[in-house]
């Protein structure tokens, strides 16, 4: 049984909490669509053990999906991949989504399901695929509404215990201490009661030149 994707019921988007739903100039719900049957494609695939016959007209399916596509390549400043801010992962195909039930620009607090398309192996997630949850998350924290832009410096990762696919889990990210441009930010993905991984990690705040 393959986990739901999209954790809407109850929670709500990140990014919309981050006040980002005011960017609307990259707005565009029918690439946000592409991008959602993507992602289950890659859930799909991720999953399935299909006849040779079936792989390979589904590769011709997906190569005439491509071939449609590519002529519309632009650059990343029209980009909308990655900015969709209404929709769950913002139309980023990598990233795992996440439902997020409270958020007071210091701290959220949400939940995520990792699908098969995470799976490392023996049943627990790619520890890759939660370096990148919590790089996001806690980015997200530090890139919040009126805070000036800021990038990773580093992201120190513990994985605890193994953490399961298709079981929902809760993830936390909070600023423990800001000293100027240094933003220090502590994560933490739980299963249940459990702690099952944790995340220390420095975002520096961008000089106008860096923009
Ligand atoms: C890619 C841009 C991301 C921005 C996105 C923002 C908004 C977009 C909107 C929506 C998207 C939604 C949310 C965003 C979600 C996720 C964000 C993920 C962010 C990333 O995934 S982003 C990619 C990976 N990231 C990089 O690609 C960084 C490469 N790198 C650099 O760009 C520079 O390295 C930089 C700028 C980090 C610093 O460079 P710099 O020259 O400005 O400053 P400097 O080196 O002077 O450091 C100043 C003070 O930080 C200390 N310091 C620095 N680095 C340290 C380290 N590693 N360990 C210990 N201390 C360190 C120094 O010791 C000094 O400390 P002190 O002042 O006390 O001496």
């Amino acid at each position: 049984m393959t986990a739901p994707l999209d954790p809407r019921g109850g929670g709500v988007d990140l990014n919309i909490w981050l006040g980002r739903d005011a960017e609307t100039d990259h707005d565009d719900p029918a690439f946000a669509r592409l991008a959602g049957a993507l992602v289950r494609v890659q859930e799909v695939v991720s999953g399935a053990r299909p006849p040779p016959g079936l792989s390979t007209e589904a590769a011709t399916t997906l190569g005439r999906v491509a071939d449609q596509l590519e002529p519309y390549d632009v650059d990343e400043a029209a980009q909308v991949a990655g900015r969709q801010f209404r929709h769950f992962s913002r139309g980023q195909t990598l990233l795992p989504a996440v439902a997020v039930d409270t958020y007071d620009g210091q701290r959220v607090d949400g939940r995520v399901t990792f699908g098969r398309f995470y799976l490392g192996s023996n049943g627990a997630v790619h520890g890759g695929a939660i370096s990148l949850l919590f790089d996001d998350l806690l980015g997200q924290v530090a890139n919040g509404p009126d805070a000036p832009r800021a990038r990773t410096a580093y992201l120190h990762v513990n994985f605890h215990r193994i953490t399961p696919i298709g079981v929902e889990l809760s993830c936390h990210a909070g600023i423990r201490t800001v000293e100027g441009r240094k933003v220090h930010i502590d994560g933490e993905l739980c299963h249940g009661e459990e702690v099952v991984a944790s995340a220390e990690g420095l975002f520096v705040r961008l000089e106008a030149h860096q923009l």
